[in-house]
């Protein structure tokens, strides 16, 4: 049987190059931009869950569990994965960013293949190129130690996965599949070809 997977998506950043709009919730060509990234998962895992740190109210209008930080300070993407990693029953979990909307529709299943083939603990995606550090499929066990290392004062997360077993699965097949929203004229960009 298909080990049991569940989501987050990040949305909880302050999204300052975003003029401070809430990112998930920002308007991409006619939907939310969660929107787009929830479509995108929907069909690849057993559970989904939204780490929002306001507008908690907005995100539950599409029915799945949102949570805010443990720690309400805005450390950064760990702070929303620590607490995803507690509240997850399942075996794995995978994280996705709120402003990465054209993900890849084997994002998953290749993630997972990457983790059991390498016997890692964490697979990270690639775009061919770079990492893409905060889409990764890891086991809730890890929890601990990620704790463990914001408690010490640290943020940055490739830090964190160099402590484990990562394979790195590449997407380079799909070339856009990593593309990232930060600024309105990224958004506008993105759906100028999405409407091509
Ligand atoms: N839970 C949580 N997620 C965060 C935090 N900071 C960033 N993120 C998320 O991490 C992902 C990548 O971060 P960025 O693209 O830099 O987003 P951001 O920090 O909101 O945006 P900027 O302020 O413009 O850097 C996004 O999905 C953010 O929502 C945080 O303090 N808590
Ligand atoms: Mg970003």
């Amino acid at each position: 049987m298909a080990p049991q997977i569940d989501a987050v998506i990040l949305a909880g950043g302050m999204a300052r190059r975003m003029g401070g709009n809430d990112k998930g919730l920002v308007d991409l060509n006619g939907q939310a931009m969660i929107c787009h990234t929830l479509d995108k998962l929907s069909s690849q895992v057993d559970n989904i869950m939204i780490n929002a740190n306001r507008n908690q109210a907005q995100y539950e209008q599409w029915g799945y569990r949102v949570f805010s930080d443990e720690d309400s300070g805005y450390l950064g993407p760990l702070a929303g994965m620590v607490t995803a990693l507690k509240q997850t029953q399942a075996e794995y979990l995978l994280v996705v960013p709120c402003d990465c909307p054209m993900l890849p529709d084997d994002l998953a299943q290749r993630l997972l293949a990457a983790l059991t083939e390498k016997n890692a603990d964490i697979a990270v995606a690639s775009d061919g190129e770079r990492e893409q550090p905060v889409v990764l499929l890891l086991k809730p066990q890890l929890a601990e130690s990620m704790q463990a290392f914001l408690d010490a004062g640290e943020r940055k997360i490739d830090f964190w996965y160099r402590q484990h077993q990562v394979a790195i699965e590449s997407f380079a097949d799909q070339p856009n599949a990593f593309v990232n929203v930060n600024t309105p004229e990224q958004k506008q960009q993105l759906a100028q070809q999405i409407a091509k």
